[in-house]
């Protein structure tokens, strides 16, 4: 007798896959899991006895063991081994087939992918999955989009297994074509922004308030219980009490200082530039793990460098840094989903915003208490577009705003470094002038390259020529 199949496919039994796998089966699904990597496979084999779990490091009995049309989850690394996977599926694999690509690969491949196999009349999926590997096992957001017909396929699947708030879960259709690896992408530039945040108040409340690792864990868990309630703020407060097992220090005094980082932020940070909307606090979030990273250049520029502090005394106290980090996270919450907003029209995902603010609000590593706000924000104006002018997002705003301010100020004074903090600030202050200097820029343009200007007084482009002695 034939053995019943399994409805899903999963391909990559690594840190993700494996924990899918076994939220899938929690939730009923069956599912058969392969990887090249046979420790994968027989690691799978010993977290569970579930009938319905397959473990194959074979794919052609994979493949075979599959119910038809059939839905086979990746969960490798981006990049070249999602092509060379799709090489090897696409002979053994049929017609009306889903490939759904759960990993964070870039959006332009996918939707080169989901071009390349059309031709065959195989279905692509882009799906983001966030939330590490606990989301994964017991609750992940998820951001599925492209194909509708293929998203109904797993849309059931996809609500059993997110994380829910107040009982909706954590996912949805965000959109056409990329558009759901494009949202996890820039869930991931806010990630960026939002941690080098938390970093650079961490190198404040260490170097300008004097406190210990115990005294930073204590306020990032009081901190955790109000409005930076969050789930990056909660693990930074768990991160500052972790013991060292391989020494008597503490473990944060342990890890080197160089940030490492796979292309998300950067992915972001780039799009953005490409489609004229501004993300400076994720872009400097970027640069920073860069420079983090160039260890033996700051170690010697270090010796030679002055660090160069004006005296200033410390004019800062903790509520203020919470405010700052606060209006910080509100304002890049602001740049990513203003990005999300224009990429909509430029790529023609057609995304809601709302939507995409509430599946944010559980399982995904960014996911915060102010995302309630800010899903009500578009709640009450749908084409929003940037949350910053929103009725109660400018009124938190200006509340908080002068701590960033003073904050930024006694860093500068102390020669301490905080990119991201300052991009947030000088961000809403260009955002929030009338007027700005680039009538200078116009000129100059003009003046060396005859690239024309618009008037304050007149309709129409012109062009001046310019007095100079210059030759
Ligand atoms: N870790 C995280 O917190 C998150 C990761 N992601 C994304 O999910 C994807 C997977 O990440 P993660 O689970 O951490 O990665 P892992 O490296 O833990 O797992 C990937 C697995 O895929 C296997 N693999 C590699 N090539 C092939 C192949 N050709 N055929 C079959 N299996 C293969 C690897 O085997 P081997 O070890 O032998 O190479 C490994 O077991 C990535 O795109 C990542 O960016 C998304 C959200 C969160
Ligand atoms: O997708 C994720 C979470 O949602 C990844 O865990 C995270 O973005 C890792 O990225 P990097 O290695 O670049 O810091």
């Amino acid at each position: 007798m034939q053995k019943s199949l399994y409805q899903y496919g999963m391909i990559g039994l690594g840190t993700m896959g494996c924990n899918l796998v076994l939220n899938m089966s929690d939730h009923g699904f069956s599912v058969a899991g392969y990887d090249k990597n046979t420790e994968q496979v027989n690691r799978l084999k010993s977290l569970t006895n579930n009938s319905n779990i397959g473990a194959f490091d074979n794919i052609n009995q994979f493949v075979a063991s599959l119910n038809t049309p059939r839905v086979i989850m990746l969960l490798v690394p981006a990049g070249k081994i999602v092509d060379a996977v799709i090489e090897t599926l696409k002979p053994i694999i049929s017609k009306d087939d889903v490939i759904v690509d759960c990993g964070n690969s870039y959006f332009a491949d996918t939707q080169n992918r989901i071009d390349y196999l059309l031709k065959d009349g195989i279905h692509f999926v882009g799906l983001g999955v966030s939330g590490g590997e606990t989301g994964a096992r017991f609750g992940p957001s998820i951001m599925p989009g492209g194909d509708v017909k293929a998203y109904e396929l797993l849309a059931p699947m996809l609500n059993a297994i997110a994380a829910k708030v107040n009982g909706t879960p954590c996912t949805a259709y965000m959109g056409k074509g990329a558009a759901g690896h494009y949202v996890k992408m820039v869930h991931n530039g806010i990630e960026y922004a939002l941690m080098q945040m938390i970093a650079e108040t961490y190198h404040v409340l260490k170097n300008i308030c004097g406190l210990n690792n115990k005294a930073i864990h204590e306020v990032f868990s009081e901190w955790n219980k109000g409005k930076l309630q969050s789930f990056l703020i909660e693990i930074t407060a768990a991160i500052f009490l972790q013991e060292d097992d391989l020494s008597e220090a503490m473990l944060i005094d342990k890890i080197a200082d160089t940030a490492h980082q796979k292309g998300t932020g950067a992915w972001t940070s780039k799009d953005a530039m490409t489609i004229g909307s501004p993300t400076p606090s994720i872009d400097a979030a970027v640069a920073a793990r860069t420079l983090s990273s160039m260890k033996n250049e700051r170690v010697k520029a270090a010796s030679i460098l002055a660090t160069t502090t004006n005296g200033s005394t410390a004019n800062i106290n903790i509520q203020q840094i919470e405010d700052a980090l606060y209006a910080g996270f509100l304002i890049t919450y602001a740049q990513g989903l203003a990005l999300l907003q224009n990429a909509s029209s430029t790529h023609a995902y057609d995304l809601n915003l709302k939507t995409i603010a509430s599946i944010w609000r559980g399982g995904c590593i960014i996911r915060a208490a102010m995302l309630e706000t800010i899903m009500q924000a578009y709640e009450q104006e749908p084409t929003l577009q940037n949350i910053l002018v929103s009725n109660h997002i400018s009124t938190e705003i200006n509340k908080v705003l002068p701590s960033l301010r003073d904050t930024i100020v006694n860093a500068i004074n102390f020669s301490i470094p905080t990119p991201s903090l300052t991009a947030s600030l000088h961000y809403i202050d260009a955002y929030k002038s009338a007027w700005l200097p680039a009538n200078l820029i116009q000129a100059q343009r003009d003046f060396f390259g005859a690239h024309t200007y618009e008037r304050t007084d007149k309709e129409g482009t012109f062009h001046t020529k310019w007095h100079t002695n210059i030759q």
